[in-house]
């Protein structure tokens, strides 16, 4: 955020499954939101707080996603809660839709959204609180899960070690099945993820255990965030995961596979398709709106 900064600059913030964001929109990209002023914006004492920030801004006017202008109109510009770049945020892309939408950019149906894992399509459904709508949950075609070939991946937190599957949803993932989430520990800090040759831009960590036919539990390290009560790539992540690890692969077969992933802060629907895409549905809460002060901005970010 620019310090010379001196009109008050207005946010929302928001959530999707209890994964917060504080969302700032800028259609033509006129603020200059340094990593710093990210990471002062998400502080959850002295700032707004958030596990991350979704910069909305015209694709023609970001330089990273203006050759995707002709096929999407917006573009979420994600920063984690430590200021670094994202290629992808799965709760992040409905927050933002569910802003788009209330603030009348967008109406409901079949949305288009630039990020820098490419162009995502979001399905709102017409809302019954407000002309916009602003409930109800949003599906989001998430693209193709990548997995790359087996590098004896593997996760540890204190003297438990597991092997792990490297899931690749435009952003990086490392998720391990085992048998009792509070293995996991405090994740307080970050769990180790080797060899580190595998994950060069660092990792999502998931910890998964099954609740039942199709139906999983998980937890999350965020990359740049610590411990969320969601994400969104992660659940897709874990989803993929598990199907292969049961045996399913929807390319193969031609059917659907879906699985339920419960999160710490609620509920996420996965479903890998034929073609390979995986699609998320999910809720999106806007929660508040207001403007950020001036003065703040010079001190806490000058
Ligand atoms: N919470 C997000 C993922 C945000 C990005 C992630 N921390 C990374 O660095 O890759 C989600 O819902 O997908």
């Amino acid at each position: 955020m620019s310090t010379s900064q001196t009109a008050p600059i207005a946010f929302l913030k928001g959530h999707g499954t209890e994964n917060d964001f504080v969302v700032v929109p800028d259609p033509d990209n006129a603020i200059a939101l340094s990593a710093r002023a990210v990471a002062a914006l998400c502080d959850r004492r002295a700032g707004i707080g958030g596990d991350g920030l979704l910069h909305v801004v015209r694709s023609a006017a970001h330089p990273e996603a203006r050759a995707m202008a002709d096929d999407a109109e917006w573009f979420m510009d994600y920063r984690n809660a430590d200021g670094s770049i994202a290629e992808m945020c799965g709760n992040g892309v409905r927050v933002f839709a569910r802003h788009l939408q209330r603030a009348g950019h967008v109406e409901a149906g079949d949305l288009a959204v630039a990020t820098r894992a490419g162009v995502k399509r979001v399905y709102l459904a017409a809302g019954s609180d407000g002309p916009g709508g602003a409930d109800g949950d949003i599906t989001v075609r998430m693209g193709r899960a990548l997995l790359p070939g087996d590098e004896g991946v593997s996760v540890s937190v204190g003297d438990r070690t597991w092997p792990a599957r490297h899931v690749d949803m435009g952003n990086p993932h490392a998720v391990a099945f085992v048998e009792d989430l509070a293995h996991a520990g405090s994740l307080h800090s970050a769990p180790a993820v080797t060899p580190a040759s595998a994950y060069p831009a660092g990792v999502n960590a998931e910890f998964v255990v099954d609740v039942g036919p199709r139906h999983l539990a998980m937890r999350v390290h965020e990359r740049g965030s610590g411990e969320t009560r969601s994400c969104g790539t992660g659940a897709c992540a874990v989803a993929v995961a598990a199907a292969r690890r049961d045996g399913l692969d929807p390319a193969v077969t031609g059917a659907p596979v879906t699985y339920t992933v419960d999160l710490p802060g609620g509920r996420l629907v996965i479903t890998e398709l034929p073609d390979g895409s995986v699609e998320m549905a999910g809720p999106a809460v806007i929660v508040a709106e207001g403007y950020i002060d001036p003065v703040w901005c010079e001190t806490a970010i000058a």
